[in-house]
C-alpha cells in the first residue's frame, strides 16, 4: 500500500487582488489542502495576513484550511484564527516557550494541532510532544518569503521526524522550494504532505503544477507502505 501523497499549495504566491478566485482556481485543479502562510514581522521579517483574511477566503472553498503561523507569541491568537475557519493551524516550535500548551489549546478548539520547526532546528525537538500532534511540519526553507531554494540538509531532518513518528497517525508537512524536482527528495525522506508556492502559481496550469508535484513524489515512494 502507498502512503497517499497531499498537495497544499500555498496562497502566498497567489494573486492576493483577486485571493477568492485563487483559492476557488487551486481547489477545482486538485489542491488537497490550501496552506496559508500567517507571518508577523517580529518572527520572520515578512507580514501576510490575519484571521479577517481567511475568514473572507473561507467560503470560496470546503477543502482544509492548513493555517502555518510564523507568529511569536501565538498563543492569544489561537482562537481567531480557529474561528475564522482553520482546520489545521500550526505553531513553531522556535516561537514560544510554551509548545505543548499551544498544541493542547488547538485541540481544545477541535482544530488539528501541528506542529513546526525550521531547517536549524533539530528533529528531537518534536519528540515529546508527538503524542500531541496531528501534523509535524519541517521547514525545507528559513521560514518568511515565498520562492527561495530548498535546503537539502532539511531531508535528514524529516526522516528522523518520520522515524519518531511510527505508527502514528500524524501527518509530516514540507514547506520551501518544493518543485517537481525536490518532490522525490522529501517524499523519499517520509513527507506526505507537500506545500508549494511558486510552483504552483508561476504560471502554466494550476493542475499541470500540482500534477507535477504529485506524480514526483507518487513515483519516489510507490513502494512506501
Ligand atoms: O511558509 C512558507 C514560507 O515561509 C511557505 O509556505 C512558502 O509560501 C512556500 O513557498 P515556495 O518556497 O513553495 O515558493
Ligand atoms: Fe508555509
Amino acid at each position: 500500500m502507498t502512503r497517499p501523497i497531499l498537495i497544499a499549495p500555498s496562497i502566498l504566491s497567489a494573486d492576493f487582488a483577486r485571493l477568492g478566485e485563487e483559492v476557488r482556481a487551486v481547489d477545482e485543479a486538485g489542491a488537497d489542502w490550501i496552506h496559508i502562510d500567517v507571518m508577523d514581522g517580529h518572527f520572520v521579517p515578512n507580514l501576510t495576513f490575519g484571521p479577517p483574511v481567511i475568514q473572507a477566503i473561507r467560503p470560496h472553498t470546503g477543502k482544509v484550511f492548513d493555517v502555518h503561523l510564523m507568529i511569536a507569541p501565538a498563543d492569544p491568537y489561537l482562537e481567531a484564527f480557529a474561528k475564522a475557519g482553520a482546520d489545521v493551524i500550526t505553531v513553531h516550535a522556535e516561537a514560544g516557550p510554551h509548545l505543548h500548551r499551544s498544541l493542547q489549546a488547538i485541540r481544545a478548539m477541535g482544530k488539528k494541532a501541528g506542529v513546526a520547526i525550521n531547517p536549524g532546528t533539530p528533529a528531537a525537538v518534536v519528540e515529546p510532544v508527538l503524542d500531541m500532534a496531528d501534523l509535524v511540519l519541517c521547514m525545507t526553507v528559513n521560514p518568511g518569503f515565498g520562492g527561495q531554494a530548498f535546503i537539502g540538509s532539511a531531508c535528514e531532518t524529516i526522516a528522523r521526524v518520520r522515524a519518531m513518528i511510527g505508527p502514528r497517525p500524524i501527518r509530516l508537512e514540507v514547506d520551501g522550494g518544493v518543485t517537481p524536482e525536490t518532490a522525490p527528495l522529501v517524499a523519499r525522506a517520509g513527507a506526505d504532505v507537500l506545500v508549494a508556492g511558486s510552483a504552483v502559481f508561476k504560471g502554466g496550469t494550476y493542475h499541470a503544477n500540482m500534477a507535477a508535484i504529485r506524480a514526483a513524489a507518487e513515483a519516489a515512494t510507490g513502494t512506501l507502505v
